[in-house]
């Protein structure tokens, strides 16, 4: 079984090593978190360090995943490990429970949670996150470090930009484009494209704000 690290130790990491375990094709390793003293554990596995870890024990794992729920900040600690270790894939994670249609593809590093569903000719970009009882239908495109919280669902043919996070239970009619660093707001109905960089909500859903790059929405 291959050896991997989760990158991350809060409550989404705890998320993650669900998908992990019930996959059962990767044997976890350990945990890698700045923020959690060395030694502390989670559901048994130790946090070993941080990313100083990860460079000086390149040659005993054979991937990676980044378990941080906030888009930006996943994408910066996978930027850093993709300059600091080029050649460390990242992997992904797909509870068995999760369906993943035909044609679809999954981004490396992306995990599908519980009942998530991505759709016939869907994709999920790099490092994306479906929540349990997310969907992307067919033929969407979401792009890199997207969420879709648990039960937000799209309709065929949508586009939804990188970064942008749909929350929890909101739902995107077919067709629709969503732009980069947008964030849909919780029980949302949207009807129409959102640019990028705003913050939208309510059924239909409009723009309320402008947001910046990395703002937190969580
Ligand atoms: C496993 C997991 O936990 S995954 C994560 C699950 N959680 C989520 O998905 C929730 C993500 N957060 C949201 O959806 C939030 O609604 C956000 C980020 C879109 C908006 O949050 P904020 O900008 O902080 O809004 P704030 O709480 O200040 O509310 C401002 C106003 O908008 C209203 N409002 C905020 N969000 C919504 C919404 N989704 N729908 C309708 N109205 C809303 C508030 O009621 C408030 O109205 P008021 O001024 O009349 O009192």
């Amino acid at each position: 079984m291959k050896r991997i690290v989760i990158f991350g130790a809060g409550g989404h990491a705890k998320a993650v090593i669900d998908a992990v375990e019930k996959q059962a094709e990767y044997e976890i390793v350990g945990l890698l978190d700045g923020g959690k003293a060395a030694g502390t554990h989670v559901y048994g596995y130790e946090v070993m360090g941080d990313d100083a870890w990860l460079l000086h024990n390149l040659d005993s794992i054979d991937g990676v995943i980044v378990a941080i729920g906030d888009n930006w900040r996943r994408s910066i600690v996978a930027e850093m490990i993709g300059k600091a270790a080029p050649g460390l894939p990242f992997v992904t994670a797909i509870h068995p429970s999760a369906q993943v249609a035909r044609g679809a593809r999954v981004g490396a590093g992306s995990v599908l949670m519980a009942g998530a569903v991505l759709g016939s000719d869907a994709e999920l970009g790099e490092h994306g996150v479906l929540y349990p009882g997310s969907s992307v239908d067919h033929d969407s495109r979401a792009g890199r470090f997207v969420s879709l919280a648990p039960r937000a669902v799209t309709g065929g043919g949508v586009t939804i930009g990188d970064y942008t996070a749909v929350a929890i239970g909101a739902s995107i009619i077919h067709g629709v484009a969503i732009g980069e660093h947008a964030v849909i707001g919780a029980g949302s109905t949207v009807i129409r494209d959102i640019p990028s960089y705003t913050v939208a909500y309510g059924s239909p859903a409009k723009p309320i704000r402008s947001r910046e790059k990395g703002e937190r929405y969580l």
